[in-house]
């Protein structure tokens, strides 16, 4: 296994240029063979197939599959098919080994990948069972979203997100640079790592803010209506994630276990250190604790590069909405109007207002003049 650190091994490509030829179709002649086409894999198709891939896509579910195909993501197999020169696997956790033996097995001159969100027991699982791993390659992109299913596939879900590739130190340059050519065609930004610097990092970044977010929903259960009621942007922020599947996250939770159960316990210390400077704020030097965890607060969250994802590429504008049927609509048709192409929508909205905000994502270039003209035309923004 490498021993290298984390390197970018494309300079980063953060915004996708469509009309670029895709270097994987230049790559490789045949299709390439999605299995598993739930939401990673039917994203996969769907971007691979906008760059002018031919996709093939598998699943054990012949109703997901049927949708996957419906939504543009990729076709069936046929018996004319030649074998896939790339395999990308997008199944869960706990069947990625399996479904990789066998994609090497059936496939055996194919490179194959997989995109599971552990990196580490796959890999050990494959060596286990003794099979030659020259041909596999395991990634991992960044990006995903709190509800699995073809139905919520994107194909713009990869850009301007890190994918991480665990390379073997056997792995062949050109298997290598198969699976960096996915990342770079779905417009992410392919980086090496070892599957255990992976699944370290992971445990910070992604696991232990899934584990947090879901404890802190679950204290909404006992709540009044009222309560509740009063949510804001802050709890919002804070608990998207907690809607995931538990089903995918027992998976891959238990499958990075150590790494996480760390995080939990020190995050557990700086618990209850905060509650305990809380509990007497009089006693000396307590309000500074407490002044310095939230600052250390600030100094964490500003390290994270782009922190709204695939939105930094994006100027959000804040507009108001007075709450009478039909506000949203003219909001979005004078857009229309305006020539301003808006990349995203998303509106807040407290029950009893008379007031919601409809916070519309656009281009940078176009956000002032969107504000001139939506002020002029009598719209209120923030
Ligand atoms: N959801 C995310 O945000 C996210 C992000 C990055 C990586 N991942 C990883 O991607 C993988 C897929 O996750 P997802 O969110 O797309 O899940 P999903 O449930 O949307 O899709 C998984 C698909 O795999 C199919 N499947 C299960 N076992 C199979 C088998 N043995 N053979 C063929 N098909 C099989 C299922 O029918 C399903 O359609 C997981 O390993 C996950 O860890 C998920
Ligand atoms: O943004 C989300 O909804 C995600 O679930 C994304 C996310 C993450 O934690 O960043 C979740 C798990 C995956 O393995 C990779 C990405």
């Amino acid at each position: 296994m490498s021993a290298a650190g984390s390197q970018f091994l494309k300079a980063p490509n953060s915004t996708l240029d469509e009309s670029a030829p895709s270097a994987l179709a230049a790559r490789v002649r045949s299709a390439v063979h999605v299995i598993g086409a739930g939401l990673l894999g039917a994203s996969v198709g769907l971007g691979l197939r906008e760059r002018g891939v031919d996709v093939t896509l598998e699943d054990q579910s012949p109703t997901t599959v049927a949708l996957a195909a419906d939504y543009g993501a990729g076709r069936l197999r046929t018996a004319q098919d030649p074998e896939p020169a790339l395999v990308v696997v997008a199944t869960p956790p706990d069947v990625t080994a399996d479904v990789i033996e066998r994609a090497l097995t059936t496939y055996p001159n194919a490179v194959v990948t997989d995109v599971a969100s552990v990196k580490l027991a796959p890999y050990l699982e494959l060596l286990r069972r003794g099979l030659d791993l020259k041909n596999y390659v395991g990634s991992h992109p960044m990006a995903g979203r709190e509800r699995g299913g073809a139905i919520m596939a994107r194909a713009d879900l990869f850009v301007a997100r890190p994918w991480v590739i665990c390379r073997d130190h056997e792995t062949p340059a050109e298997a290598l640079a198969l699976v960096e050519d996915v990342a770079l065609d779905l417009g992410a930004t392919p980086l090496e790592m070892t599957p255990e610097e992976h699944d370290r990092s992971v445990g910070l970044v992604s696991h232990l803010p899934q584990v947090i977010s879901s404890l802190l929903a679950a204290r909404l259960i006992p709540a009044s209506e009222q309560a509740v009621g009063l949510a804001g942007a802050g709890l919002r922020d804070t608990t998207r994630i907690a809607s995931s599947d538990p089903e995918l996250w027992v998976q891959i939770l238990g499958a990075n276990r150590a790494p996480v159960v760390d995080l939990l316990d020190a995050f557990g210390k700086d618990l209850a250190s905060f509650a305990d400077a809380l509990r007497d704020p009089e006693q000396t030097g307590a309000k500074r604790r407490i002044a310095d965890l939230l600052s250390s607060g600030n100094r964490g969250v500003a390290r994270i590069p782009g922190k709204h994802g695939s939105s930094e590429r994006f100027t959000s504008i804040m507009v108001l909405i007075d709450d009478t049927p039909g506000q949203l609509g003219r909001l979005l048709t004078e857009l229309g109007e305006l020539g301003i192409n808006m990349e995203d929508l998303r509106l807040e909205h407290s029950p009893g207002a008379q007031i919601g905000f409809a916070e519309i994502a656009v281009l940078p270039e176009v956000a002032e003049r969107a504000v001139t003209d939506l002020v002029e035309r009598g719209w209120r923004t923030l």
